[in-house]
Formats: C-alpha cells, structure tokens, sequence
C-alpha cells in the first residue's frame, strides 16, 4: 500500500493556507506531522480523509485517487479528530458499539477495543462521565473498531497521561507492523513513528521551487524536512 499526496494546496474562507504539501508513506509507516499553530495540519488530515475538498493537487492511496474516489477513499481512511465525537447520552461501549454498527465492523471488536484501552471498567457508563482522558481513549479506541489501514491522527495524545499515551504508541505500532499506515499531527513526540511530515508554510515567494533532499528519516517526498527551529517555520505565517 502507497499512501501518497502530491502537491495538495488549501484554502479557508478563500485564504491560502498551505499549498505545495507532497509527501509519499508505504505499508507499515508511521509519520509525524509537523507545524506551527495554524499552519494547515488539522485541514491537511481532513483533505487527507476525503472531507474536505483540497484546492490544487492529488492525493492516491494504491488505485484510489482524492478527488474522484470519494466513497471507496472513505472506507479505508480513518481519522481521530481533535474534537471526540464521543456520543455523550451513550454509554461507554455504546458509542463504540454505534461506531461498530455504522462501519459493519464484527461487535467483537467493541470488547477488543475497550480492553486494549483500558475501558471495560467504565463500558456502562454514560459517556459524559468520562474524563478528558477518558473520552480521548474512547475515540482512539473507535481506530481499532473501523479498523481502517489509514489512520489520521489529529493530536490524538492531548488529554492522555503517560501509561495511556504508552498504550496509544502500542497500539499504532502494532497497526504499523499489521501493514498499516499512520500519519499523526502533534507538537511532541509521540513515541511511534519513523519519518516526518512538514507542512510547507504559507508560501510568500520564498520557499524552494523543489524540496531539500530529504535527511535520513524522512519520509518520501515529504515536503520540506525542515526542523520546527526552522526560521521559515517559526515566522508569522498570518
Ligand atoms: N472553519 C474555518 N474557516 C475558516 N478558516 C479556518 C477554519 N478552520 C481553520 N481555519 C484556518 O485555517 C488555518 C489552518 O488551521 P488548522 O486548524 O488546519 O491548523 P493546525 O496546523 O492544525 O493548527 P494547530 O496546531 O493550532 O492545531 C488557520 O489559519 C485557521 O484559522
């Protein structure tokens, strides 16, 4: 499986936000996605998960082509937002059971998946009892539920203490060996991951009319490869 997005730009309410954003990932990577408050991560991802239109470029993953394959994109895109989604009347395991039921996916899977992140003590509770941390695990545990081969994550350890953000780097491991791929938008190290994705700044006239070579580790064709004390990506980008 290829994972590959050539050239993406993005605009809000008619502003420029990123554009030039290239990067390619394979079958058992796991990437960080790299930049400054505003710099277009969350967007990318909603791109990236077939929910948003982006305004120039491509994205494929093996025979499917954003835009165009829409619906079959879908299927195999998960995306962890930065918001919960979590169904607050639910209980515990009935908003991972909702999420079981809506994706077809084996109810099996909805045991599995509290288990793994810690959850069956809390199953039949409402959802909005849940903490912070409580109602992250339940959406990341939503991930094992789809069971997508794509994962976007959107900050996905904000919230977490440090034994649940040990599990989550598990678990996308596994994920990874399993012959997915995960690309996870974070401002710290998430304790998974072998390559970066930068995201390329507003671009001013300024940037480079191709990528640098790419350092060890970097993922593909990722754009950029720039470090955040990069002086281009720690500018005011408004
Ligand atoms: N609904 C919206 N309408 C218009 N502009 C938006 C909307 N949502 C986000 N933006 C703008 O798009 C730009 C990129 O926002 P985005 O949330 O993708 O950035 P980000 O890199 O994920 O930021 P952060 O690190 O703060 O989460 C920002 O300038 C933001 O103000």
């Amino acid at each position: 499986m290829e994972f590959r997005a050539e050239t993406l730009a993005c605009r809000r309410a008619g502003r420029l936000v990123f554009e030039g954003l290239s990067f390619a990932l394979v079958s058992g990577q796991a990437a960080a996605l790299r930049g400054p408050n505003g710099s277009g991560k969350s967007s990318l991802l909603r791109i990236l998960a077939g929910l948003a239109p982006a305004a120039a470029g491509r994205a494929s993953l093996d025979g499917l082509t954003l835009p165009g394959d829409g619906e079959a994109w879908r299927e195999r895109v998960a995306l962890a937002g930065h918001l919960d989604a979590v169904k607050p009347a639910f209980t515990v395991r009935g908003n991972l059971a909702a999420w079981a039921a809506f994706h077809g996916a084996p109810a099996a899977r909805v045991d599995a998946a509290l288990e793994r992140f810690g959850l069956e003590r809390l199953a039949e509770d409402p959802a909005h009892w849940c903490s912070a941390g409580q109602k992250r695990r339940l959406g990341l545990a939503r991930l094992l539920v789809a069971a997508r081969p794509v994962w976007l994550l959107d900050e996905p350890t904000v919230s977490l203490d440090a034994a649940s953000t040990a599990v989550f780097a598990q678990v996308v491991r596994e994920h990874c060996a399993a012959g997915g791929i995960a690309l996870a938008a974070t401002h710290v190290d998430l304790g998974f991951g072998d390559a970066v994705v930068t995201m390329p700044g507003r671009p001013q006239g300024t940037g480079p009319a191709e990528p640098p070579a790419q350092p060890a580790g970097e993922a593909a064709g990722a754009s950029g490869g720039k470090s955040l004390d990069d002086p281009f990506l720690t500018g005011d980008w408004r």
